[in-house]
């Protein structure tokens, strides 16, 4: 089995992001990025730092603006509006989930979509969706990327996406269509589920469910790219597939931790680097 260890090409591709950084630089462009975070999700709060820790060591500006659990739809808007506005700024993200009282549709709309660098706006998804240019999501950005860098071909594969979230789910079903895949989306309400994942070629598990898969579930030499982040009671993380009992199983397969997410991370890095090159081109 192929491990596609995402952490391995994460830390290749921020060597590669700190050179082009430092070109920017020279020519008087340091990309920013701005992560907001509203209130205090511990999760959330790890992925922001990572961020953060992220962009700093590639020489990137970035700013962590960190707001009340109380703060009102309004407010959050009125910030994002200044960041539209704000042309030191590249790439504005706010780390979702957010709390009860903002509609997070509100906010994501709101974003502009040319500084949109979690690719979720109206604007972006549809641009994916016709298969053009545009900011894309960074966790199914991530698993192509991963996919391509172990020369796996999904063209004309069967793929089964067990998952529908705006996240993940949707623009990858996108992603690969673009990449011309054959694509399932499947979900909590699909009839014998475990019978359409014995069908795919490559399946991805994003159900948020430990150890969901196991080897009767997947095809004999299948690709398996597990989004799962679950954490068990012993503060382990562990993914959606057995892992363990799919290894002599399939082709190949991402880890869980170490696969998928740490991607997220860089692509999201990338898309800020593209924009900034854009700003550089604008002089
Ligand atoms: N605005 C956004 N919010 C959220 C996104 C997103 O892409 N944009 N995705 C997730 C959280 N997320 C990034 O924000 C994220 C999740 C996981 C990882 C990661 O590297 N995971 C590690 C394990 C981490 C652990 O031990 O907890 C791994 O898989 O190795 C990075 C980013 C929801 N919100």
């Amino acid at each position: 089995m192929e491990l596609l260890d995402g952490r391995a090409l994460a830390n290749e591709l921020t060597q590669a992001q700190q050179m082009t950084v430092a070109t920017l630089k020279q020519q008087g462009v340091t990309p920013k990025l701005v992560v907001v975070m509203v209130g205090d999700d511990p999760a959330s709060a790890i992925y922001t730092q990572s961020k953060q820790r992220r962009a700093t060591k590639i020489g990137m500006a970035s700013e962590l603006k960190r707001l009340s659990a109380e703060t009102t739809e309004a407010d959050l808007l009125a910030v994002v509006r200044q960041l539209n506005t704000d042309e030191t700024v590249d790439g504005i993200l706010v780390q979702l989930p957010l709390p009860k009282q903002i509609n997070e549709d509100h906010i994501i709309r709101a974003i502009d979509p040319q500084k949109d660098v979690d690719g979720f706006s109206p604007v972006n998804i549809g641009r994916l969706w016709l298969n053009q240019p545009g900011l894309v999501a960074c966790t199914p950005n991530g698993i192509m990327r991963l996919l391509a860098a172990h020369d796996i071909d999904v063209a004309g594969k069967n793929v089964v996406i067990v998952g529908r979230s705006n996240i993940v789910g949707r623009p990858l079903a996108a992603l690969m269509l673009n990449a011309n895949a054959t694509v399932t989306i499947a979900h909590s309400r699909t009839a014998d589920l475990k019978a359409l994942t014995k069908t795919a070629d490559i399946l991805v598990a994003a159900i948020g469910k430990p150890h969901f898969f196991g080897i009767e579930d997947v095809k004999e030499g299948a690709v398996v790219v597990d989004v799962g982040i679950n954490r068990l009671e012993d503060g382990t993380v562990t993914g959606d597939v057995d892992f363990e009992a799919l290894k002599s199983h399939v082709s190949a397969m991402t880890p869980v931790p170490r696969g998928v997410g740490p991607m997220t991370i860089t692509m999201l890095m990338d898309q800020t680097i593209e924009i900034a090159k854009e700003r550089a081109k604008r002089g």
